[in-house]
């Protein structure tokens, strides 16, 4: 059984990876993920220029089929991670995570990624629902195909988008008409669902402390969701944009869900967060039994495969 992909030229010998923002924000987590059996890649914390701390108090918990979060973008700044990644790239293919507070920010930061010894690929984070007074940027259309136009208007290394959700058919439409317009490697859909409100049952509060609670969730919760956005999207974009499915993976009947559904890669979040980089070696094991199960041998015999009723 064979479990490859590629993008951009870059070849994955396995399809699973982590989702920007869980176990990515150290060196010490990312060499986890780089040595984990089962993990074809890695993607860094989504940086911004400078460290930041990120949002104050208690801003993770777990509830009920999944997470919610507000971090808040804390990371340890561009360099940190262009650092880690151009010591590693030689040893998988790797993604670099950027999600600039302000359009000047993603500009300067993909300026000093396309001047650097970086050759992997980089996610541009569109979607980030948790700094406070900022809008999610993908869920802005004019906006998305402005910092679009500028980003390809100098940077030619590979280079994908971090999507939020969409829940409207004709917002399927409208992204993926923009997206269409660039030469994207790929897009990485779904981002967490933004500004999701848990209660705690013990103490009638909230779960979380920025934002009065408001938060993305993650986890099982969201896949169909995640499922959705992966099949909308595969329908609607050229063959030549890959998919990375986010959202939802806790098994290996999830990961083969989002194949089906056309994702070329496969990240892990929530599950990943509460189980460990040993995750990917369970997740890999349990998709081959199920690919063994229905006599495929290579991925490319389901990716996209879903059926539709008569
Ligand atoms: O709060 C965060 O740091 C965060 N949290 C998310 O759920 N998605 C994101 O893209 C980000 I940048």
């Amino acid at each position: 059984t064979t479990l490859t992909a590629s993008i951009a030229g870059f070849d994955f010998d396995n399809v699973l990876l982590n989702a920007a923002g869980v176990y990515c924000q150290t060196a010490s987590e990312l060499d986890q993920i780089l040595e984990a059996s089962g993990a074809g890649s890695l993607v860094t914390k989504s940086a911004t220029p400078a460290e930041r701390d990120g949002n104050a108090g208690v801003r993770f918990a777990e509830m009920p089929l999944g997470s919610i979060n507000s971090m808040g973008l804390p990371n340890l700044g561009l360099d940190y991670y262009l650092d880690y990644t151009i010591t590693h790239q030689d040893e998988k293919p790797l993604f670099l995570s950027i999600a600039g507070l302000t359009k000047a920010d993603n500009l300067a930061m993909l300026r000093d990624v396309q001047d650097s010894d970086f050759n992997g690929l980089v996610e541009l984070n569109l979607s980030c629902p948790n700094v406070p007074g900022k809008p999610q940027t993908a869920y802005d259309f004019d906006t998305t195909r402005e910092i679009l136009n500028e980003v390809f208007s100098f940077y030619t290394k590979p280079l994908g988008v971090k999507l939020p959700p969409y829940f409207d058919i004709a917002h399927f439409d409208m992204i993926a008409e923009i997206l269409n317009d660039f030469p994207l490697a790929f897009v990485n859909t779904i981002n967490s669902i933004g500004n999701g409100l848990v209660v705690d049952p013990e103490t009638d509060t909230v779960v979380i402390a920025p934002k009065g609670g408001f938060g993305g969730l993650g986890g099982e919760i969201v896949k169909p969701t995640a499922l959705a956005n992966v099949r909308a999207l595969r329908q609607r974009l050229r063959p030549e944009i890959k998919i990375i499915g986010t959202g939802g993976v806790t098994n290996g009947r999830d990961v083969y869900d989002h194949i089906l559904c056309g994702a070329d890669l496969v990240s892990v979040g929530t599950s990943l967060y509460f189980e460990g980089p040993a995750i990917f070696e369970r997740l890999n094991n349990e998709l081959i039994a199920i690919m063994a199960e229905k006599g495929y041998n290579h991925l490319d015999e389901f990716r996209g495969r879903l059926q539709t009723l008569a």
